[in-house]
């Protein structure tokens, strides 16, 4: 009998840093215990989950007594902790290719576009501007992902296997089309393996739409 306590992830339907680690543990094969955190409904204000991660951010991943925050630090530990469907590659320099990746996407791109930076570039500045900064931001790192990957990339971004550097763009590019109206043949090998993704199972059961708190 498997006496590991089940993990759980806290988490909200329609964030992209939480759909990073719901796609990952789908890869791996982990099962998990499914706790909404309604970020429209401010949950992540709530005294217990401030006890969890003091940023007040989703998502928070619970293995036992261990509490990993922030999804490039928790993606780093399942791929530590739980090896099997490995998410970064043996060689050096394509692992250095998915972290670098990862990182652009969570510390680069997705900060710059985050609800709560727009909503008050709007309130602060004017009621256009704030789309027009999430778009500058996302077109920018774009680019740069595109000329990061444009060697490596096949079906997916740093070739014809699914690492972290899928793991990471694949909920951003779904997010930013749907959310942020940006246009994608600017970015033609995105868009390439985005239309791969689209097709992984393990990728379409982590969307918002699957998720229990979906309509939430
Ligand atoms: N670097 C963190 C960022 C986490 C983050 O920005 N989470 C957003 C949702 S994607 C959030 O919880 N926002 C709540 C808020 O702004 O109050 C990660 O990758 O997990």
């Amino acid at each position: 009998m498997n006496s590991s306590p089940k993990l759980v992830l806290y988490n909200f339907s329609h964030s992209s840093c939480s759909w990073r680690v719901r796609f990952a543990l789908n890869l791996k094969g982990l099962d998990y215990e499914y706790k909404a955190v309604n970020l429209a409904k401010g949950e992540q204000f709530r005294t217990e989950f401030e006890q969890l991660n003091p940023l007040r951010y989703v998502p928070v991943l619970v293995d036992g007594d261990v509490v990993v925050s922030d999804s490039l630090a928790i993606l780093l530990y399942l791929e530590e902790k739980y090896p099997q469907r490995a998410l970064l590659p043996d060689d050096p320099r394509r692992k250095a290719l998915n972290l670098q990746v990862a990182s652009i996407v969570c510390s680069s791109i997705q900060p710059l576009h985050m609800l709560a930076l727009v909503k008050r570039i709007e309130e602060k500045v004017g009621p256009e501007e704030g789309l027009l900064w999430a778009q500058s931001s996302i077109e920018k790192g774009f680019f740069a992902l595109e000329q990061l990957v444009k060697d490596f990339a096949t079906r997916f971004a740093t070739g014809e296997a699914l690492y972290m550097a899928d793991v990471f763009l694949a909920p951003q590019i779904a997010t930013v089309v749907m959310r942020f109206n940006i246009d994608m043949s600017n970015f033609p090998i995105l868009s390439r393996v985005y239309e791969s993704y689209k097709t992984v199972p393990e990728f379409r059961a982590s969307s918002p739409e699957a998720q229990p708190d979906a309509g939430s």
